[in-house]
């Protein structure tokens, strides 16, 4: 069977973005709206977006960042800490300002020093959170200094996630960014209530494309990219069109010269490639019919919202398209994520 040379699908959304604040939101904000209907926005400023007045002035602050009248919808999260009203979550879920809520264990990844030290701390919120249906995102990885950091995915699925399922069965979960069988293997076990974000990077590259030939700091995120069977495992879900698994770029900007450092940034900006990468890894895979679901139509039906009316055509080229061409932007450079093929798929017709 032929492949297509285009493909026209909903227009998809990001169920989880980096933008960042001033300069560097002014920087990235529109290449999500080139191609994104809408994304979840992460809340890990500095400082980050705890109250539901904070997400308002946020989601105002993006919307300035882009053309006026722009039809982009940022749909607002907030930040949990131990001291979390429940009250104010219930206000800005009801009011429509709020989206979800995020829980960064302390410490575990960028900007998450105010993070959760004892998730029971945040349980009334979570009772709140089940109550209304607000979603509850999770980066999940434990912190402990005894956990290899290759296994702090899955002993957090052991130790925490487990657990908060069982306390909150009714409560909404999406397990951000997975990287593992074992997160895969979770999601699947869940018959309601639990999803999976995964990333392009995720399904593209392993931990090797971080440590062979010199440390690489531009595939250098958090989670870590783990061993091929993991990729693996990601990109089955992932093609395979099961409702529970759809994208979350994880786009998280950060200045070259902060990443190529001594102590280097965890994140990869990857959102204006990220159609093409995974055009080309449906096509590779055989499920180019599935990409719909996993960019499209996956995401805001477990988040309960309309699918998008309008459209995107991806077109496959004869060349490969020249990626390594770097951002200029608030006042450095930045790499974009480079999945090591050719790609030849690009938006547009
Ligand atoms: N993914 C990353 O490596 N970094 C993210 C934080 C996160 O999503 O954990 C960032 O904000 O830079
Ligand atoms: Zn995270
Ligand atoms: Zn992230």
């Amino acid at each position: 069977m032929n492949t297509p040379t285009s493909i026209t699908i909903r227009t998809p959304d990001d169920w989880h973005l980096h933008l960042r604040d001033g300069e560097m939101l002014k920087a990235v904000a529109g290449y999500t709206e080139a191609h994104f209907a809408r994304a979840i926005i992460m809340p890990n400023l500095v400082p980050p977006v705890i109250k539901t007045e904070d997400a308002v002035s946020y989601r105002e602050r993006i919307l300035g960042a882009l053309p006026e009248g722009t039809s982009f919808n940022p749909l607002m999260t907030l930040y949990l800490t131990e001291q979390t009203d429940p009250a104010d979550v219930r206000q800005g879920f009801a009011s429509g300002a709020i989206t979800a809520a995020k829980l960064y264990p302390a410490g575990a990844t960028t900007n998450s020093d105010a993070g959760v030290k004892d998730v029971e701390a945040i349980f009334p919120v979570l009772q709140a959170m089940q109550d209304i249906g607000m979603p509850l995102l999770v980066h999940g990885e434990v912190v402990d200094a005894d956990i290899d950091i290759f296994d702090r995915e899955a002993v957090f699925i052991e130790l925490i996630l487990s657990g908060v399922r069982k306390t909150f069965p009714e409560l909404k979960i999406v397990l951000e960014h997975i990287t593992t069988a074992d997160g895969v293997a979770f999601v699947k076990s869940c018959d309601s209530n639990v999803a999976a974000t995964i990333t392009p990077h995720h399904l593209t590259i392993n931990r090797n494309a971080m440590l062979v030939g010199g440390i690489q700091p531009h595939y250098y995120c958090l989670p870590v990219a783990k061993r091929e069977t993991h990729r693996l495992a990601l990109v089955e879900a992932a093609t395979s069109g099961d409702p529970r698994f759809f994208l979350g770029t994880d786009s998280a900007p950060h200045l070259d010269g902060a990443k190529e450092s001594a102590c280097g940034c965890a994140g990869i900006f990857n959102v204006s490639v990220t159609m093409s990468v995974l055009a080309q890894l449906f096509e590779t895979e055989g499920k180019l019919e599935n990409l719909e679901r996993f960019t499209s139509l996956n995401g805001p039906a477990f988040y309960g919202l309309a699918v998008n009316e309008t459209t995107m055509t991806l077109t496959k080229g004869e060349q490969a398209i020249d990626i390594s061409e770097k951002l200029n932007v608030a006042g450095g450079q930045m790499t974009i994520f480079d999945p090591k093929f050719e790609l030849f798929w690009t938006v547009g017709s």
